[in-house]
């Protein structure tokens, strides 16, 4: 039932076959020419060219520094922008394409399982008519059967053991393989497993591109039983220049006419590696060893014969983002995310509930003579305080642990900043707002502050409304702080400013002219200065504590007056909190999409036609 209404929402079934087909019609090729990537003064990428028709892996082999990862990112369009890089070349594309990118390392929700996982890209990416079954093909093609049910575990921020290295790796591979991409870009997708996982992961990608798919991957070092299997290759030599682009025939001819015959029985990758790599050790076999470099590239340069273009400027397809659909299954995974980690959870909410009891203790039941008044403001301010914190301390730190995943399903333009943001600041309301709520009225209650319901309510509802608001100044921490170190040292910081001008420990009258005006963003002031209002206005207070020659104040009033609150209007502080919801929602919704991942452009060589 709730599968037939997700199809409807999501328009309905589509006959996916004939897509497919009418798509996997067009040959699919990709060429590159010149591509040339420098950053500042260092030559990454010098002139590289080639080309790859779908039904064929090729492998980018080359010494580490090469420039593989470079390369595999100017083609699949993902070089990271950098002021001082420049990227020149052409890259064409057959037709309109879809690409899948596997980064090297696989940053994945650690909370989720390999199956969650996957559902949510195929939620987001697939049509409901065969998603099951797609995610299940993966599943099997990429033998991840036995975890389907694990929790992906080990990130920075949460200590918890999941699946290994290489099913991680899978799962990462998975996730884009779903919406059958016919491009797929790995970087290094065998490091980190063993070699019989590397070579059943070569056998996916060969099937894979027999299915009418382009395969580009970079690679380390193959070994040679992966070597045999590769269709073609593309050896980078050290200082980013192509030492040998073609099948592994002409590799063994090629590395034989420069000088250098691949031995019997010797993997030919470790031997075209050895030679295309430089050597430090002394002056004399550095001087060998470039010279070596340099024979084999020119002779590569000599006899590479560019190719005709046919292609026309090709167009990346986006799929459609439908934000409702994102919001729920990004609320979802941040709900299981954040609940998962019951160890965290536990130890935040027992923390405030001592605190609170902490509080209640200190200030127990006050009574309503004038030693009550200022314990009043005292336990008034504390509570305001502990809220302020609460917020942006609790979220200011989760982007930053998730901005590695965050930004590569960013990249691939899976949501929406939009539906991302709306869903952690959702699933932070209970979240924040329960056991804010919890202390408060456990402090309400033990200090016997007012009496009376509404009192009470508005002393509750006023802050919920200043955990919000924290949230949102969080999450406005939260996209512009990119580790989560540096988010649980700023937040603190930043909130304790709202503090300083909360009107407690600072009369406002006395506060210099050029940070005044922190005064009217402070959302601790808006709110104690509410919480105030609710206590003293219109409440007597005895005068059997002080002696005859003593000052007795009998009317809260008098209380507001000398805070400087006596024009306080309870129902407007709220509203300009809310407005401050609103305001820090908006500016972190600003922050993220300026901060979304960058990618360079090409600029052709001068020489060259821009068509
Ligand atoms: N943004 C950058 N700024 C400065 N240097 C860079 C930048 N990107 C890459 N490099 C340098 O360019 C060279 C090629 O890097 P790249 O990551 O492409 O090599 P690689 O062949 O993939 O290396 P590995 O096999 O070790 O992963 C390296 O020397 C690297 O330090």
């Amino acid at each position: 039932m709730e599968e037939e209404e997700e199809e409807e929402e999501e328009g309905g079934p589509r006959d996916v076959s004939t897509t497919e087909e009418a798509l996997l019609s067009e040959a699919a090729t990709v060429a590159w020419r010149d591509v040339t990537y420098r950053v500042g003064p260092k030559l990454i990428l010098d002139g590289v060219s080639g080309q790859i028709a779908a039904g064929e892996v090729l492998a980018i082999i080359g010494p580490s520094g090469s420039g593989k990862t470079s390369l595999l990112n100017a083609i699949a369009g993902r070089v990271p922008y950098e002021k001082r890089a420049r990227l020149e070349g052409t890259v064409e594309y057959s037709g309109s394409y879809n690409l899948a990118y596997v980064t090297q390392n696989s940053a994945l929700f650690a909370l989720s399982t390999v199956r969650e996982t996957l559902e949510f890209v195929a939620r987001l990416r697939l049509d409901a008519v065969d998603r099951e079954e797609r995610v299940m093909q993966v599943v099997h093609e990429l033998n991840l059967v036995e975890c389907l049910d694990t929790v992906v575990g080990g990130s920075a921020t949460v200590e918890k053991r999941g699946i290994s290295g290489g099913e991680r790796k899978r799962t990462h591979i998975g996730c884009e393989l779903l919406h059958r991409p016919r491009f797929c870009f790995l970087d290094e997708p065998s490091s980190g497993l063993d070699s019989f996982q590397a070579l059943s992961l070569v056998q996916t990608l060969l099937d894979l591109a027999r299915g009418q798919r382009v395969v580009i991957a970079s690679m380390h070092q193959p070994r040679s039983a992966i070597y045999k299997s590769l269709d073609a290759l593309c050896v980078l030599g050290a200082g980013g220049r192509v030492a040998f682009f073609g099948t592994q025939e002409t590799a063994a001819i090629h590395f034989s006419d420069a000088g250098f015959a691949i031995p019997p029985n010797y993997n030919p990758a470790d031997w075209m590696l050895d030679v295309v790599s430089l050597d430090f050790r002394d002056p004399s076999k550095l001087a060998a060893s470039r010279a070596a470099v340099a024979a084999v590239c020119d002779l590569h340069a000599h006899q590479w014969v560019p190719m005709v273009s046919k292609h026309k400027p090709a167009q990346e397809e986006k799929k459609k983002q439908d934000n409702w659909i994102a919001f729920r299954l990004l609320a979802a995974r941040c709900w299981r995310e954040r609940t998962r980690d019951k160890a965290a959870l536990c130890f935040r909410w027992s923390m405030n509930t001592f605190f609170s009891f902490m509080f209640g203790l200190v200030y127990f039941q006050l009574g309503n003579n004038q030693t009550s008044i200022q314990n009043r403001q005292g336990i008034l301010f504390f509570v305001a305080m502990n809220v302020a914190f609460a917020g942006p301390i609790g979220v200011s730190q989760i982007i930053p642990a998730q901005l590695a995943v965050i930004n590569a399903e960013r990249a691939s333009q899976l949501y929406s900043e939009a539906a991302y943001l709306a869903a952690t600041f959702v699933v932070g309301l209970p979240l924040e707002c329960v056991p804010s709520l919890v202390s408060s009225s456990v402090v309400y209650f033990m200090v016997e502050l007012r009496p009376g319901l509404d009192h009470f309510l508005v002393f509750a509802g006023l802050l919920v409304l200043e955990e919000i608001v924290g949230e949102g100044l969080g999450l406005c921490l939260s996209v512009t702080l990119e580790r989560p170190e540096m988010a649980g040292q700023v937040a603190p910081a930043v909130t304790v400013l709202f503090v300083m001008f909360s009107g407690y420990f600072l009369n406002e009258s006395s506060i210099p002219v050029y940070v005044r005006w922190l005064k009217y963003i402070s959302f601790v002031r808006y709110t104690f200065q509410a919480l105030a209002v609710n206590e003293f206005r219109g409440e007597s207070f005895s005068c059997g504590d002080v002696s005859e020659d003593q000052s007795c104040v009998r009317k809260g009033g008098l209380v507001l007056e000398a805070l400087n609150f006596d024009d306080v209007s309870i129902p407007l502080n709220a509203v300009i909190l809310s407005i401050m919801v609103l305001g820090f929602n908006s500016l972190a919704l600003i922050i993220f999409r300026f901060n979304a991942p960058a990618f360079l452009k090409f600029t052709t060589h001068p020489e060259q036609p821009s068509s």
